[in-house]
């Protein structure tokens, strides 16, 4: 099945730049399409709760800060950037009374239109503007010249010009420099929380992990355990984005290049790809969202001690003195740019 990708000639910037945008969150997401939508000359105002920790990053950056209400009320076009599990509650109170015919209710992930979290009326278009790629990059690249590609959907075309209006948003981040690739919002649910639990997070990290923890308990030194393992997936990854596997395997040596065919295999076999089958079915099934929805409402019992056993894992203590050495690697995350 083909698809359409979009490029920044086949993008009205002015359609964005003719409207008023609230971003609803200054995380990852936000604070990248904020400031890279007010660079792209769009009239931006950002909408954080009254005690969020957000909001003097958002103000540092000159940024006009309101309730998601007061921007919600002000904006023509509203973009929820705020977690995925806070989504519908900030909807019912703030964002939902604050919607009138004419306006548009923008998302960077399908969650909660795909599982039925929220329910937009039927006279305001609701699309999609997703970035492939963690904000704080989305930022950066925009800053470089560069783009993150994103996928663009829309739910419900209400003016008839929903999709020029998110290709337009799409290029004011620096998404059609890139590509943008125009889908469903149930595609990009499926497909973006498979890719983070199977492959890009899930996968890679426990990957990492098991691999350090192999050689590390043969009696390996964690220093060599950790650059062989962490710090040169990145330069292999590098040249897999550069010009994919086959330039990867052109570059790396015909030894290493044999024990990736001969090997490979044997570690992402087909008990690992059944598994990978079974975890998509329960993000088609919606299990995974009820089970995560669920474990937020408890007020995430797993996420905590899950979150603080990868943080308590050897290569991390290792990681942190190998990277203090090198100034290049341990970039500050912020939210400016
Ligand atoms: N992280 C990423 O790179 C990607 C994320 N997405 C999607 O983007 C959306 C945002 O995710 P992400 O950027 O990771 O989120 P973050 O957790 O990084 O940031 C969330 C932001 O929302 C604020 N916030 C929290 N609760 C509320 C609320 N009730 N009302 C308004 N603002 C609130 C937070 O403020 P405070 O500082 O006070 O907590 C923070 O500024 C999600 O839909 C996610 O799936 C899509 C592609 C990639
Ligand atoms: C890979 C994780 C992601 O889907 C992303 C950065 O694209 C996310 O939800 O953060
Ligand atoms: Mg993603
Ligand atoms: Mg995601």
């Amino acid at each position: 099945m083909s698809v359409e990708v979009y490029y920044d000639d086949d993008a009205d910037l002015g359609l964005i730049q003719g409207r008023k945008v609230a971003v609803i969150g200054y995380g990852s997401q936000g604070h990248a399409h904020a400031l890279s939508l007010r660079d792209s000359g769009v009239d931006v105002v950002i909408g954080l709760p009254a005690g969020s920790k957000s909001r003097p990053k958002a103000e540092e950056q000159g940024l006009r800060v309101l309730t998601p209400a007061e921007a919600a009320a002000e904006a023509d076009v509203i973009m929820i950037l705020a977690p995925d599990t806070a989504q519908r509650a900030l909807y019912a109170e703030a964002i939902a009374p604050n919607l009138a015919p004419g306006k548009a209710l923008f998302f960077g992930h399908g969650f909660n239109i795909r599982y039925g979290l929220i329910t937009p009326p039927a006279d305001v278009d609701v699309a999609m503007v997703a970035p492939k790629g963690p904000g704080h990059l989305v930022r950066r690249q925009y800053v470089d010249g560069k783009g993150v590609p994103c996928l663009v959907a829309v739910e419900q075309d209400a003016s008839g010009t929903a999709f020029q209006l998110a290709l337009s948003y799409a290029k004011g981040i620096g998404g059609t420099r890139a590509g943008a690739i125009r889908t469903t919002f149930t595609e990009e649910t499926e497909t973006d929380l498979f890719g983070e639990q199977a492959v890009l997070c899930g996968g890679a990290a426990a990957l990492v992990q098991t691999g350090f923890e192999v050689l590390t308990e043969a009696g390996y030194a964690p220093e060599v355990a950790y650059f062989e393992c962490l710090h040169e997936l990145k330069l292999i990854v590098d040249l897999m984005y550069e010009g994919g596997i086959a330039r990867m395997r052109y570059s790396v040596s015909d030894t290493a290049e044999y024990g990736d065919l001969s090997r490979g295999p044997r570690v992402i076999d087909s008990r690992v790809k059944e598994e990978m089958r079974k975890i998509l079915g329960e993000i088609q099934s919606g299990e995974f969202a009820r089970e995560w929805v669920a474990e937020d409402e408890a007020g995430r019992p797993n996420f905590a001690k899950w979150r603080a056993e990868g943080a308590a894992h050897p290569i991390e203590e290792t990681g942190q003195k190998l990277r203090a050495m090198m100034s290049w690697v341990d970039r500050p995350i912020t939210e400016t740019a």
